[in-house]
């Protein structure tokens, strides 16, 4: 299993936050964290990232202590794939593609040839090739975040983390992105990403951690997580999880709030 957090504890100094996190997932799996404000998702991220120490359990990659990788080693392994990112700077797209090859390049090195090619194949990766020569500053928040992805992909990590990556992208973007990111997982990334939306991880998840007050309410896929009681017991709202199809006949889920008044 590429990633693995067993029975995770931890916070900010006054008391936990996380209170006996475990999950999992593997190459090629989309792995959904869904809960209601301030239930834990991006302390667990950054515990991911190891900027905030984790008080009791374990968070591992292939089976290592991330505690155990230097910051270039955990670097190389997982990106942060942030919602907002603004330069001081008018860099070029390719730049900051290229920026993604810091943990590559040693002190006062600059980018070379390969690097180049390397940020040219990732903006590839995500249909945004046409970005390339534009300043980044002059995108569109959906751009914006192809264009993050293309530089978590540059820093040759395996596992990628966005923290709330729809929020804020109109609906052709909303949709774009999730392509992206399925498209990703079948390339064999592993993608975790934190979301509001009980229909994200019917739509693009192969898994989800469904959270509440800094505790598993469930982990499995989402039809197994994802139900009217377990909905309930998170937002405390009456909702129905129905499944049709579409005209092509594939299989969709809406999760629709009652409309009890
Ligand atoms: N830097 C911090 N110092 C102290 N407490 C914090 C800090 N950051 C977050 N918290 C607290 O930790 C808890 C979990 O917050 P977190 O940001 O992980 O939740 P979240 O699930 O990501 O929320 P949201 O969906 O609103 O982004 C909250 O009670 C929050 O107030």
């Amino acid at each position: 299993m590429l990633l693995t957090i067993e029975n995770v504890f931890g916070g900010y100094g006054n008391g936990d936050v996380l209170k006996g996190i475990s999950c999992n997932a593997d190459y090629g799996d989309v792995l959904c964290l869904l809960g209601p404000n301030g239930c834990g998702k991006t302390t667990l991220f950054r515990m991911m990232l190891g900027t905030l120490p984790v008080t009791d359990g374990k968070i591992a990659i292939d089976g290592k202590n991330i505690h155990d990788f230097t910051t270039k080693a955990l670097a190389n392994m997982i990106a942060y794939i942030p919602q907002y990112h603004s330069p001081v700077f008018a860099y070029t797209v390719l730049d900051v593609v290229i920026m993604g090859r810091a943990s590559h390049f040693s002190a006062f090195e600059t980018p070379k040839e390969p690097d180049r090619e390397a940020a040219f194949s990732a903006l590839e990766k995500v249909n945004a090739l046409h970005l390339a020569n534009k300043k980044y500053t002059s995108l569109s928040g959906g751009q914006r975040q192809l264009v993050l992805i293309a530089r978590a992909i540059c820093q040759s990590a395996k596992i990628f983390i966005m923290d709330e990556p729809a929020a804020n992208l109109d609906y052709a973007n909303h949709q774009l992105l999730m392509n992206v990111i399925s498209g990703l997982a079948r390339q064999g990334y592993c993608i975790i990403m934190s979301t509001h939306s009980p229909e994200h991880p019917f739509s693009v998840g192969t898994k989800v951690l469904l959270m509440k007050t800094g505790k598993v309410v469930g982990f499995g896929t989402p039809k197994e997580v994802i139900t009217s009681e377990t909905l309930q017991s998170v937002y405390d709202i009456e909702m129905d999880v129905i499944t049709a199809h579409d005209r092509y006949g594939c299989e969709r889920t809406i999760c629709l709030p009652v409309n009890n008044s």
